[in-house]
């Protein structure tokens, strides 16, 4: 069992409804999960030692949503080393933009940069191609779970 904070960003809610979907499956799987939007880099630093799963969307042009970029830029200016970390990404975006997935590919380097552990593949969700993104999702939660 793991202690896992699902950490969001969304603007219109669908990296939300994937965020509980998730917390739905992995509590299945027995581990403890919290959810956090609009989240502070305090409230990060509590998963250091344990599992973050950051689920967000990409907005404006290739950018972070508004509740989660002051975390990342928390993250880069403050936080540095964080190798004890192992982490998911989920990320929505439209391959109809240039930067696609574009912010979540950014968080996702500056945790590679920091030193974090990334636990299986990125999941990319392409707005052109899924109308559900909390049920396309459902399989590689449930894999990404048992990574754990
Ligand atoms: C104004 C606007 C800008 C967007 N910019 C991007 C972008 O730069 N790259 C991308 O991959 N998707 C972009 N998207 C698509 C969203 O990331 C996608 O629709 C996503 O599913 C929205 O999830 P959310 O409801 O959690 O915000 C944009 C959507 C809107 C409405």
């Amino acid at each position: 069992m793991a202690k896992i904070g699902i950490f969001v960003g969304t603007v219109y809610g669908n990296a939300l409804a994937v965020a509980e979907e998730a917390l739905q499956i992995l509590t299945q799987q027995g581990h403890q999960v919290e959810i956090f939007e609009d989240a502070t880099l305090e409230q990060w630093q509590e998963y250091l030692q344990d599992v973050i799963l950051v689920v967000t969307s990409t907005t404006g042009n290739g950018d972070l949503p508004d509740g989660i970029e002051p975390l990342y830029t928390d993250l880069n200016d403050k936080l540095g080393y964080q190798p004890d970390l192992r982490y998911g990404m989920i990320v929505l975006g439209d391959s109809s933009y240039d930067t696609f997935c574009g912010g979540g590919r950014a968080f996702d380097e500056l945790l590679q940069e920091q030193g974090a552990k990334r636990i299986g593949d990125m999941l990319l969700i392409d707005a052109i191609d899924v109308t559900e993104p909390e049920i396309f999702a459902q399989d590689w939660i449930e894999g990404w779970g048992t990574l754990l």
